[in-house]
């Protein structure tokens, strides 16, 4: 049995598949392809919003899945809508890692060194509001593109223009904010001039994690031989998971489904285990960064059920202070 990992083609997802691939193959004792899908994000250059949102890259993945054409999909789990998919389930959530969103800006500037004006580029509503509640002064500029496409942007910081995205954009901007997660995997944290700190800036849902997965069928729980013993794959999936990560993001991603916030609304969420708590903290932000409601809660129940009612709590305390007000949190792009 070869096990076909379905990635799409951008350097951090091939990055990130191959990670899980050898981390797959060395517990699993199987040999493990990557095969490459093509997304109706990736062959189209024009708004996102008419494609149907940044889900048409998962879709495609889904899809392979579901056809047989792979067994596994490697996704950024903050990329994933909270939605179910039928006939398929996220076998494993591997140890996140840094949550923190990144200024990358020229001339080793960091945030408060920014002169007024600066222009500051982002694709992401939860980053503008937190950047313009934080620093009012600053221009924030609607951004997108792979992340080499994001760097080059900022004169100085070796990036490579995607040309046929943003024609003669390079070095336009003084700074643009990237999840330092995305860096590190592609291993360019050296352009990092800041990590912001979860009090200035609260990451996406589910940031820092990845999600591994399959058809239910082979997922671990649910996968087994004729005399029950669970196959291969599912004992390799279960193997890369690690359950704080997994009750973390669950906490995360239950705020997003019960403000029935769409992707770019402005929300941002981090949850934590510290001994036999864990702790959630999530914001909703006006865009023009004018207005912010936060709130922080902790459960010592620490199940999938647990991390879900935590995260349901948190997001009736945001709906409580307003935050349906503040933010259209159907916004989608
Ligand atoms: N929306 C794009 C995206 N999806 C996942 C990451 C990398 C960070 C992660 O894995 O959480 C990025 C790039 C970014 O936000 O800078």
């Amino acid at each position: 049995m070869t096990v076909r990992i379905g990635t799409r083609a951008s350097k951090l997802a091939l990055t990130q598949s191959q990670q899980a691939a050898d981390q797959l193959a060395a517990v699993g004792g199987f040999p493990v392809e990557l095969v490459r899908v093509r997304t109706e994000g990736d062959v189209r250059t024009g708004s996102l919003s008419k494609m149907g949102g940044a889900g048409v890259f998962v879709a495609a993945l889904r899809d392979a899945l579901l056809d047989n054409a792979c067994d596994v999909a490697v996704h950024s789990l903050k990329d994933l809508p909270t939605g179910a998919a039928p006939g398929l389930t996220i076998a494993a959530t591997p140890k996140r890692v840094d949550v923190r969103d990144a200024l990358c800006a020229r001339d080793g500037l960091k945030l408060a060194d920014l002169p007024a004006g600066a222009k500051v580029g982002t694709g992401s509503p939860r980053r503008a509001a937190q950047l313009r509640a934080a620093r009012p002064d600053l221009d924030v500029i609607d951004i997108r593109g792979n992340v080499d496409t994001r760097l080059g942007r900022v004169p100085g910081l070796p990036g490579n223009i995607d040309d046929a995205l943003v024609p003669g954009k390079s070095g336009d901007l003084d700074a643009v904010v990237l999840a330092a997660a995305g860096l590190e995997r592609i291993g360019r944290l050296d352009v990092v001039t800041e990590f912001f700190e979860t009090d200035v800036m609260l990451p996406a849902p589910g940031q820092g994690s990845l999600a591994i997965e399959c058809r239910t069928a082979d997922a671990p729980g649910t996968a087994g031989s004729a005399d029950g013993a669970p196959n291969a794959l599912a004992q390799a999936l279960a193997a890369l998971n690690d359950e704080d990560t997994r009750l973390a993001v669950t906490a995360e991603r239950s705020v997003l489904a019960r403000l029935e916030a769409g992707c770019a609304a402005p929300v941002g969420a981090y949850a934590y285990r510290k001994g036999s708590m864990l702790y959630l903290e999530a914001v909703v932000c006006a865009v023009d960064g004018s207005k912010t409601v936060r709130e922080k809660k902790a459960t010592d129940g620490l199940t999938e059920v647990g991390a879900t009612l935590l995260g349901i709590e948190v997001a009736e305390l945001l709906l409580a202070g307003g935050a349906a007000d503040i933010a259209d949190l159907a916004a989608s792009r």
